[in-house]
């Protein structure tokens, strides 16, 4: 089965967490995601992150943090998601690739459907919040 290496970004402002729906065409087309994409050959984990939410969000993100790591086996492909977490960022975020971004207050979040991989990520980002507040 094919394999892949993907980073993420969990862009938090205040109470708020920067989100973005697929594109219909793409696997997991129509969920909602935390932006992000595949490792290209040579590039670092941060370095891919960095260009990766500039092509899609179009905003420089600064000293993202790794915050969770999931393998997860799809029936068509088997992922290994790199989640990075990061409050600081600059430029004014816009969906670049026509994909629909939204900033969600936390205790939202259970309103919108992640692939099924995301499951620990979002749990372990509503503790992160609800410890915070
Ligand atoms: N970006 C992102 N991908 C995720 C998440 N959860 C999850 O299962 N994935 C899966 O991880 C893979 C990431 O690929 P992607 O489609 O974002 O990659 P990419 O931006 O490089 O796209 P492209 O190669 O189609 O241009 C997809 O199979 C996607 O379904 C998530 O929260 N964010
Ligand atoms: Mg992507």
């Amino acid at each position: 089965m094919k394999h892949i290496q993907v980073v993420a970004a969990v862009i938090v402002k205040n109470d708020h967490v920067l989100i973005a729906r697929r594109p219909l065409d793409k696997h997991k087309g129509g969920y909602w995601e935390f932006p992000g994409g595949k490792i290209e050959t040579g590039e670092s984990h941060e370095e891919a992150l960095v260009r990766e939410i500039a092509e899609e969000i179009n905003i420089r993100i600064e000293a993202p943090q790794l915050f969770e790591r999931i393998d997860f086996d799809y029936p068509e492909k088997s992922v290994s998601l790199n989640f990075f977490l990061t409050e600081a960022f600059s430029g004014e975020p816009e969906g670049l690739e026509g994909q629909a971004i939204k900033w969600v207050a936390w205790p939202e979040l259970a309103n919108y459907q992640f692939p099924e991989a995301n499951q620990p990520v979002v749990k372990k980002l509503q503790n992160w919040f609800s410890e915070k507040s």
